[in-house]
C-alpha cells in the first residue's frame, strides 16, 4: 500500500515530516529538469505537505537562494543535502561543502559519501567532529556503505544530529533497519 503525504501527515500528527524528492543525479529514481525539480519543492511547501523539506546542494545556487527564502516565509524547515556515491572527499572538502550550504541559508547541513575504506569511515567522522560546533546549525554526516553503520551509530558522538533509518526499504547502502537501530543505540546508550 501506498500513503501520501497529505495521510501521513495525519497519521504523524505530531512527528516531524520531512519530504525528500531525491534526483536521479543524487541516485534517486527520476531525472528532473532544473524547472520540474523546482516545480515540485515549491509545490511541497506551498501546499505546507511537510515539516521540512529536503534541497540538494548541486543545483543552480540562484534558485537554491530564492527557494530557501520562500519556505523560510511559509515555515518550512530546510535541510540541504550533497551526496557522493563514489568516494568520501577529504575532510576540508566536506567541511566546505558544508559551509557552502550555509552560505545558501540552509537551516539544516547533510553530507552523505561512500566508503572506500576504513580510513574513509574516520575521515568523515573527523569533519564531522571538527565542524565548528558554535554554529546554530545542526549538521547530518553519513558514511554510506556496509562499514558506514559505524558512522550512522556513533555520529551523534561526534556532532551528527539525525539517522535516517529503514522502514520497508533501504534507500542507501548501509542504512539500518529502524526497528534494529533502536535497539542498537538503547543497548549502546547512544540514543
Ligand atoms: O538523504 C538521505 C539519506 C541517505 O543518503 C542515507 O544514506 O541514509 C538515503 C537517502 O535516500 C536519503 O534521502
Amino acid at each position: 500500500m501506498q500513503i501520501g503525504a497529505p495521510s501521513l501527515r495525519e497519521i504523524l500528527r505530531e512527528t516531524g515530516l520531512l519530504i525528500t524528492f531525491r534526483t536521479k543525479g543524487e541516485s534517486g529514481k527520476m531525472a528532473l529538469s532544473e524547472n520540474d525539480y523546482f516545480k515540485t519543492l515549491y509545490g511541497i511547501i506551498e501546499k505546507k505537505i511537510g515539516d521540512a523539506v529536503d534541497i540538494e546542494l548541486y543545483h543552480n545556487k540562484r534558485r537554491i537562494r530564492e527557494f530557501v527564502k520562500t519556505a523560510h516565509k511559509k515555515g518550512t524547515i530546510v535541510i540541504m543535502s550533497n551526496h557522493d556515491f563514489e568516494k568520501t572527499p577529504s575532510k576540508e572538502e566536506v567541511i566546505m561543502h558544508l559551509h557552502r550550504m550555509i552560505g545558501l541559508g540552509a537551516d539544516v547541513v547533510k553530507i552523505a559519501v561512500m566508503l572506500n575504506s576504513r580510513t574513509d569511515v574516520l575521515t568523515l567522522l573527523q569533519a564531522a567532529k571538527e565542524f565548528p560546533s558554535k554554529l546554530p546549525t545542526p549538521l547530518i554526516t553519513i558514511s554510506m556503505g556496509n562499514l558506514g553503520k559505524i558512522s550512522r551509530l556513533a555520529g551523534g558522538i561526534f556532532g551528527s544530529a539525525l539517522i535516517f533509518a529503514a522502514v520497508a526499504q533501504t534507500s542507501a547502502l548501509g542504512q539500518i533497519e529502524l526497528t534494529h537501530l533502536k535497539q542498537e543505540l538503547e543497548y549502546l546508550h547512544l540514543n
